[in-house]
């Protein structure tokens, strides 16, 4: 089955549609979104391999994302660490880091030696609003999940990737091809350079929205938030 890739500009318009008529707030979405990528957590790094997560957040709703990835991930018992360093004022972010001090969980300013004592990493740094350069103080994070030997996990897009051109040919995202990718809404154009384990999430697309933006919803089973796609996936 070949899944059809949705644009930046697309996937901004369909998250309006999905809070405008489709009545969603942002905290809906944002909350299965980051339910969906704990799953995928919970799949590739079972309990037993290492609990604990970096979970490394951006300043927009990727970083969101993860957010509230964390505090599920906490729940089921792993050891969340969260690297937040461009930290938004939005109450809605306010809120998710409050509920994440409330479970003790750490927050760190050191990225690099929160690497050295972590199994796995969530890159939840930059999503489809991600364009030009990467800036301050993200350059050094995306060499480190360029080179680590960690397993990397990206939500939504490998941090630094251009949402429709894929890898960069420069700058620190060069060469950076995380383990796992997971997809919210449906995979973004940049789906075809990623080799990694490929997952969809994002359980909350009505058929009219799906047939609208032309998208093919694989059938999430039973009480899933995710789906595992073929790896290239997305392929235009
Ligand atoms: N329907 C869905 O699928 C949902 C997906 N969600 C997630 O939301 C992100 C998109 O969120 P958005 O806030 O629009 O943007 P980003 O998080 O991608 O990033 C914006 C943030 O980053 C800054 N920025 C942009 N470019 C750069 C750069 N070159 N260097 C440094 N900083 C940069 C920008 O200024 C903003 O602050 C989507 O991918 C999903 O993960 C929703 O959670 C729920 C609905
Ligand atoms: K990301």
């Amino acid at each position: 089955m070949s899944l059809k890739t949705l644009s930046a500009k697309n996937a901004s318009e369909l998250d309006k549609d999905l809070m405008s008529s489709g009545a969603f707030s942002i905290d809906q979405l944002m909350e299965l979104a980051g339910l969906s990528v704990s799953q995928v957590v919970y799949h590739l790094q079972p309990l037993s391999k290492g609990n604990r997560i970096l979970v490394a957040c951006g300043p927009g709703n990727n970083g969101g994302d993860g957010l509230v990835a964390a505090r599920h991930l906490w729940h089921y018992g792993y050891k969340p660490t969260i690297y937040y360093p461009k930290q938004s004022k939005n109450e809605l972010y306010q809120r998710l880091c409050t509920q994440l001090k409330t479970l003790d969980i750490p927050f760190t300013e050191d990225f690099q030696s929160a690497l050295k004592e972590t199994d796995h990493i969530v890159d939840a740094i930059f999503g489809f609003s991600f364009s030009g350069e990467v800036r301050e103080p993200f350059p050094a994070v995306i060499e480190a999940l360029r080179d680590t030997k960690l397993p990397v996990t990206s939500v939504d897009a490998p941090s630094s990737w251009d949402i429709e051109d894929g890898p960069p040919s420069s700058g620190p995202g060069k060469g950076f091809q995380p383990d796992a990718l997971i997809s919210l809404t449906a995979p973004k154009p940049l789906a075809k350079w990623f080799k990694g384990r490929h997952f969809l999430g994002g359980r909350f697309v009505s058929p009219q929205i799906a047939q609208k933006y032309d998208l093919e919803i694989p059938k999430y089973e039973g009480l899933s938030q995710i789906v595992e796609l073929p790896s290239g996936e997305g392929k235009l």
